[in-house]
């Protein structure tokens, strides 16, 4: 116990940087004495939190991941103290400028020293650097190189941020705050929860699945350089090969995945990609949940600056003013029929060959396509080649642009998304508050943001021949104006903000501190 009341006191101390603490000072009468706390109002609780995440689109995202970074911290702001650790990408150091050397996280087996950087957003969001030049500063995404390969370090770069997590959580990078939980997210922090048990410390985790899919699987024989206990192996063991994501998920005190739907799925064989009794159990001891994602406020027709035309529910004239945006963004002419969209990274997961298996059946229904995406070289070959089949009807983008994106979800009539697995999908939320109705496989987090023949279609099957009866249904509500408008409206009040997620982050995060403290305390 006494370590955690311990943590309490650091993580009280106020923090300069970003503004006065959060503490409650307790109530006095003008001779200073204490007055009872006034009736039915208690404190909110505490709750510190570091939130580790290896992209976030304030700064650079690649997918999901970097919106859910951006938003679900600021959302936690009003019951949380939440902080973001991020590596310093470039992007990230010209985005804040040089921050302050605030602490330091020294070497740990091959895992070298960092210094650690803090600033705070402009709109007071706190932010920890994790600052390694040879490590961090480098051209490309944060995963792979120019040329589309994974960077040859990652097991060192991404095992580095993780320790760098369990050193801040252990009061050991000289930051002068301590969180009393990791938010862990994805493969790439999951192994802090894992440093944090080898080492000893009590701090717990939870862990984020935003995609299964990935796992960080390594060489094992790079578990000397990582740092993992010889008696700690089988934590990370995956056929042979070290999975951080394994390892996050043996050592998190909870784990949730991104949809209620996907959290059931990922318990079976079929989407469990092999982790699936190991989560199985978790569910069975109640350490496995689905929190759904929310979309921002910036997502709204009535104001986002990247559009051509604002418009709310009912001005269908202000979204076909952005129809015939992207149109000329595509070179495609002006049309009656419906302008279908693809907004998506191009990988096998996202059923990319279904769509362009249907395009032919939508360009002779007297529909259009447009698609924006990157990914894998075979899928944008496809896309591409797509483009240059049909003219006129066929636009492509391989590119990712958010501007663009955006005017493509105002603008387009319907979005296709026949994902053969979705964690939760944030482009069918997008569409939705921007009447664009989503035509999506029953699957995950798809299920339960998309209501079928209300807000949007449901395929029952990721298959060419299902999306095509639903690509079908979406051109018969096209020629029925008021189902349309009944559609398009329903879609746009889906509800989709990020308060009920936070405030079911925050529950679990409230339970996790409880049963912390009901555990003996252990050195950190
Ligand atoms: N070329 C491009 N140009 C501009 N914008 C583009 C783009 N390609 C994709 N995007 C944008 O990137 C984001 C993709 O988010 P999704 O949630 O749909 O999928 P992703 O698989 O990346 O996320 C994973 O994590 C998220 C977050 O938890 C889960 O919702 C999801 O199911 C899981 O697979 C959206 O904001 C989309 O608009």
């Amino acid at each position: 116990m006494a370590a955690v009341a311990l943590r309490r006191l650091d993580a009280d101390s106020p923090s300069a940087e970003f503004g006065p603490t959060r503490k409650r000072l307790p109530l006095r009468d003008a001779r200073g004495r204490f007055l009872p706390k006034p009736p039915g109002r208690r404190p909110a609780p505490r709750r510190d939190v570091l939130f580790v995440t290896s992209e976030m689109s304030d700064f650079l995202k690649t997918g999901g991941l970097g919106d859910v970074a951006a938003a679900l911290p600021r959302a936690l702001q009003g019951g949380c103290d939440a902080r973001v650790l991020i590596p310093g990408y470039p992007a990230v150091l010209r985005r804040l400028g040089e921050p302050r050397v605030v602490g330091r996280v020294r070497a740990h087996a091959g895992l070298p020293e960092c210094a650690i950087g803090r600033a705070a957003l402009p709109d007071g969001l706190p932010v920890y650097v994790l600052v390694n030049p040879a490590l961090f500063e480098r051209d490309g995404s944060p995963y792979v190189a120019p040329d589309g390969s994974d960077w040859s370090d990652n097991a060192i770069r991404f095992a580095t941020l993780a320790h760098a997590a369990a050193e801040i959580a252990a009061g050991r990078a000289g930051l002068g705050w301590r969180p009393q939980l990791l938010h862990l997210n994805d493969w790439p922090g999951a192994l802090a929860a894992a440093y944090v048990s080898w080492r000893g410390g009590d701090t717990p985790s939870l862990l984020t699945i935003h995609n299964l899919a990935y796992q960080g699987l390594f060489p094992a024989g790079a578990a000397a350089a990582l740092g993992v206990p010889k008696t700690a192996l089988a934590d990370l063991e995956f056929h042979g090969q070290l999975s951080f994501l394994r390892g996050g998920i043996v050592h998190a005190a909870h784990v949730n995945t991104v949809s209620a739907s996907y959290a059931r799925q990922i318990t079976e064989p079929a989407h469990g990609c092999g982790l699936d009794r190991l989560l199985a159990r978790c569910a069975a001891t109640g350490r496995l949940s689905g929190i759904l994602n929310g979309i921002d406020a910036s997502w709204d027709p009535r104001t986002d600056p990247h559009l051509h035309a604002h418009f709310a529910a009912g001005d269908w004239q202000g979204k076909r003013a952005n129809a015939r945006q992207v149109r000329r963004e595509f070179g495609l002419p002006d049309a009656t029929g419906p302008l279908f969209a693809l907004v998506s990274r191009l990988v096998h997961q996202k059923g990319v060959d279904l769509i362009c298996e249907v395009a032919p059946q939508i360009v002779a229904a007297g529909g259009q396509v447009v698609a924006i995406g990157t990914g894998e070289p075979r899928l944008e070959r496809e896309v591409a080649a797509l483009a240059r089949r049909f003219p006129g009807r066929v636009g492509a983008h391989i590119g990712f642009e958010e501007g663009l994106a955006r005017r493509m979800f105002a603008g387009s009539d319907f979005l296709l998304m026949p994902s053969r697995f979705e964690p939760c999908g944030l482009s069918q939320m997008y569409a939705q508050r921007f009447a664009s109705l989503p035509i999506v496989h029953a699957t995950g987090g798809l299920i339960d943001t998309v209501e079928d023949g209300v807000t949007g279609f449901q395929c029952r099957e990721a298959t060419a021949d299902a999306l095509r009866r639903g690509v079908q249904r979406a051109f018969r509500v096209y020629r029925l104006p008021g189902l349309l408008d009944a559609m398009r409206r329903a879609a746009m009040r889906a509800p989709a903000g990020w308060d009920a997620a936070a405030r079911q982050y925050q529950a679990h995060y409230d339970r996790m501190l409880a049963a912390a403290a009901m555990r003996p305390a252990v050195a950190a």
